[in-house]
């Protein structure tokens, strides 16, 4: 399967932080969801897969080319959307527009301009004057409309309401269905990720934890429950952040298959989902 992105050996340190020789491959033609606690690192990598920041070693590949030398050509195929994003603040959407159209070769006028309507924008409106959500509609709007190969997004659900977080999660299977566009995008809102993801990137204290499919994710993690005899009696390497209550304890394991051979009966196995298996590793 091709890689859109590739992330190899990068690091990056500040101060308090180290970006700790992450590697990640981003495969061309699905959704990637980057998950991860606060400052565990989602936005320094994508910043530096937008070349936004150095890095102090390793290499990123982004459409096969690497991402420094061919800044300019990689970013006209790629819609971005994030937090600080440099749009003319004093200016409309409108004459917003007319800059930053002349950076795509392939703007599409008419495409924006129905995406402003379906996300009740209005032209003659300042930036300035936008709600957080609705700026974050605005650069949805704009990365939609000159036909990207690749949508990369800084946590662009933050600021919106549900009715247009499922708007747009419809919007972003839709483009999925063009096998020829990928989607990599991070979020806290990992409910959004079980529904759309087919890969699923987790970082945790600048070191990538894993990156894998969603299903076989879903497959290998479990959450496993029994009274405190049997947590004493578990080997401890197959659990992730174990929970204790006053009924016994809870945990996280990829071990389910051997804890349900060995304990049948005083082990109770439910499926882990995306905030569950953050969560216990965040605890670990
Ligand atoms: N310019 C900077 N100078 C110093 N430290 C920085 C800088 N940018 C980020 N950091 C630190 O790097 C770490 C990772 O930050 P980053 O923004 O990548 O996390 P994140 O996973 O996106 O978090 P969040 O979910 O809270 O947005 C944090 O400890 C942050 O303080």
């Amino acid at each position: 399967m091709e890689n859109i992105i590739e992330i190899k050996n990068v690091t990056k340190s500040y101060s308090d932080f180290k970006l700790d020789n992450i590697n990640i491959d981003i495969k061309k033609g699905f959704i990637t969801g980057f998950i991860g606690p606060n400052g565990a690192g989602k936005s320094t990598t994508i910043k530096l897969i937008m070349n936004l920041i150095q890095k102090e070693s390793g290499e990123i590949n982004i459409f096969g080319m690497n991402n420094t030398k061919h800044d300019k050509k990689i970013k006209s195929r790629i819609g971005f959307v994030y937090d600080d994003c440099c749009f003319f603040d004093n200016l409309t959407i409108k004459s917003n527009e007319k800059i930053i159209s002349s950076f795509y070769k392939e703007w599409n006028h008419d495409l924006f301009t129905s995406y402003l309507k379906r996300f009740e924008l209005n032209p003659n409106k300042r930036i300035r004057k936008l709600s957080k959500g609705m700026k974050t509609k605005f650069a949805i709007a704009i990365a939609l409309s000159h036909n990207a190969d690749l949508l990369i997004m800084d946590e662009p659900t933050g600021g919106l309401d549900p009715i247009f977080r499922r708007e747009l999660l419809d919007i972003l299977y839709d483009l999925i269905q063009d096998e020829n566009k990928s989607i990599f995008f991070s979020t806290h809102i990992t409910s959004d990720l079980d529904k759309i993801a087919d890969y699923i990137t987790f970082i945790n204290k600048g070191k990538i934890v894993f990156s894998k499919p969603t299903d076989i994710i879903n497959d290998s993690y479990k959450i496993v429950k029994g009274n405190s005899e049997l947590l004493s009696m578990i080997n401890k390497d197959h659990l992730i952040g174990i929970n204790k209550n006053r009924y016994g304890f809870e945990a996280l394991t990829t071990h389910s298959r051997e804890l349900i051979e060995s304990y049948q009966d005083s082990i109770i196995v439910d499926n882990a989902n995306l905030e569950d298996i953050m969560v216990f590793h965040i605890k670990k």
